[in-house]
């Protein structure tokens, strides 16, 4: 087996080797295909001959000789013959494939796992070559920033208008113009994902990383990285699990430490880990599979069988509740409850009266149990985490409760402190945020399951609700005693599970909760729990700030 630096060395190649296609300009795309399609060429006719390839067009060359090079480049082929949005680059990258199997009879890879998501079946999720205009354009746009349509942006793109705003907000973190280098951006993101030991986006960010420029060696772990970078992972991991923590104290560290983090690079780093946190919630909460080109997302083997119950033949589940089949009363009920309450007057409850209501609901959560399924973190994930035994705690079992209040949204709120100090920070960021914030808490089709027209404002709000009261963070506005009516514990257990321990989650919990629900309403649903996860924690990191600024 090749050694690691390999690897890394050939991923490197790899994605210079396909990166001459990556552009929205037919023409210029057409250059690049030509320049694959001829380097290829040269391949094929090399084939077998030990002499080293030449490619010096796009500086490949590298001491590998051509049959070396033919099959690493397969996996790659392969997915752009199936997983690209571009006609031009699937047929030429299939007609390239069978050349190559033609000329040389070599056996080509296989795509196993059947589709994005191993808790959605292929045939129920939006195909990357889509006639849908929107979303073809939207597929176009993530292609070219990521030199892919990963399968993480094929299942948003059930909500095309949310998915507008994410690629906005996540090209901008990564590849705009900002205050943090590129390879540090990478590597954030990188430990950032190490906390929820999500593997899928580790593998994407380090792909990145290298076409960045960053250097191998950090991939080795955060042992090999500058003192800067170490620093900062333990905010991270505050930050991940309990941002309650997070004092002016720790920004005061880096701001004032010896390897002197400026209040920008800071803020960037904030943000780009807390999205990447969250981000870990939705690759987990839909089931997401390895890219094609990953080495479990396809096989040279002939007799490989498709196990795509691999993960569903895990027995534990969220909670005895879920075992239920029917939910206390399925959709018909959720949907009287809902009207029960829109059609309500607004009851007019004291503050005592909503105080006791928000700490029922804490304290509700904390006795609900989450999947038992304890993964245990992989070599290869935990070089990035230190500490990988702090995990979520229950807000109502902190240790100090007298000294750590809930977090009054009234007080420090989204809109009117967050967003205005993101944007003085690191500029333009407060607005894309905003704009994907307000999306994913105010998109709705009025529909739910196979019922049109319906109001599902309150059901929306009571999951949102229930994700910042996870963490503490109390609406003097909202009346909690709505989260008791509107989610069953049973969804209950599945938010808390995907939000707080998203590694645990099981296809039989995917299953088992919102049954009556269409695929793209249980995604919508995942949206949701990634967009107020990601809030808290940005509240409580931004609140930091701003104690350290004044
Ligand atoms: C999460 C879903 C129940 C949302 C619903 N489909 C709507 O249009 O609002």
């Amino acid at each position: 087996m090749a050694d690691e630096s390999e690897v890394v060395q050939r991923d490197k190649e790899s994605l210079r080797f396909f990166h001459v296609i990556c552009y929205r300009d037919p023409i210029a795309r057409k250059k690049g295909l030509d320049l694959l399609k001829s380097s290829f060429d040269a391949l094929i006719d090399r084939y077998g001959s030990p002499r080293e390839v030449d490619l010096s067009s796009n500086n490949i060359s590298n001491g590998f000789d051509a049959k070396r090079q033919i099959i690493e480049h397969l996996p790659g082929l392969l997915r752009l013959s199936i997983q690209c949005p571009f006609k031009d680059v699937r047929e030429t990258c299939k007609s390239i494939l069978a050349d190559i199997k033609e000329r040389k009879g070599i056996k080509l890879p296989r795509k196993i796992g059947g589709g994005p998501s191993h808790f959605i079946a292929e045939n129920d999720v939006v195909p990357v070559d889509t006639e849908d205009e929107q979303t073809k354009l939207l597929f176009m746009e993530a292609f070219i920033q990521n030199n892919r349509v990963p399968n993480i942006i094929q299942l948003m793109s059930y909500h095309p208008d949310y998915l507008d705003c994410f690629l906005k907000t996540q090209h901008y973190l990564l590849h705009e113009d900002g205050p943090l280098p590129f390879d540090y951006r990478h590597y954030i993101s990188i430990m950032a994902c190490g906390r929820h030991q999500c593997s899928y986006l580790i593998k994407l960010q380090a792909q990145e990383f290298l076409l960045h420029g960053g250097n191998p060696e950090w991939l080795k772990g955060i042992d090999y990285v500058p003192q800067k970078l170490k620093d900062f992972l333990e905010i991270n991991k505050i930050l991940a699990h309990r941002p309650w923590l997070i004092t002016k104290e720790h920004i005061e560290k880096l701001i004032a430490g010896k390897n002197r983090w400026s209040l920008s690079e800071l803020t960037h780093a904030l943000i780009l880990c807390t999205h990447f946190h969250a981000l870990s919630t939705f690759v987990f909460g839909c089931g997401l599979n390895d890219e094609i080109d990953f080495q479990n997302g396809h096989t040279f083997s002939s007799n490989h069988v498709d196990n795509d119950d691999s993960y569903s033949s895990d027995s534990s589940s969220l909670s005895d509740s879920a075992n239920n089949s029917d939910e206390e009363g399925g959709l018909s009920a959720l949907m009287a409850r809902m009207k029960e309450l829109t059609e309500r007057k607004e009851e007019e409850l004291t503050i005592e009266e909503r105080l006791k209501d928000f700490a029922k609901v804490e304290s509700q959560s904390a006795e609900i149990t989450t999947s038992q399924k304890i993964p245990s973190p992989r070599a290869d994930i935990l070089r990035y985490v230190e500490d990988p035994n702090f995990t979520y705690k229950d807000f109502a079992k902190r240790d100090s409760v007298t000294e750590i209040p809930s977090f009054r949204a009234q007080d420090y709120s989204w809109e009117e402190h967050g967003f205005s100090l993101a944007n003085r920070l690191y500029n333009e960021i407060g607005t894309l945020l905003d704009d994907k914030f307000n999306m994913a808490y105010n998109l709705t089709y009025y529909t739910m399951g196979n019922n049109t027209q319906v109001d599902t404002s309150s059901f929306r709000k009571a999951i949102w609700s229930y994700i910042h009261c996870m963490y503490g963070i109390r609406h003097d506005d909202y009346n909690y005693g709505e989260v008791n009516q509107l989610l069953e514990r049973n969804l209950k257990a599945y938010i808390k599970t995907v939000t707080c321990y998203p590694e645990r989650l099981t296809k039989k919990d995917y299953d088992g909760v919102m049954k009556e629900f269409k695929h793209s309403e249980k995604v919508h649903v995942n949206l949701m729990l990634l967009e107020a996860r990601m809030q808290a924690e940005l509240l409580y990191a931004l609140r930091a700030v701003m104690k350290y600024m004044t």
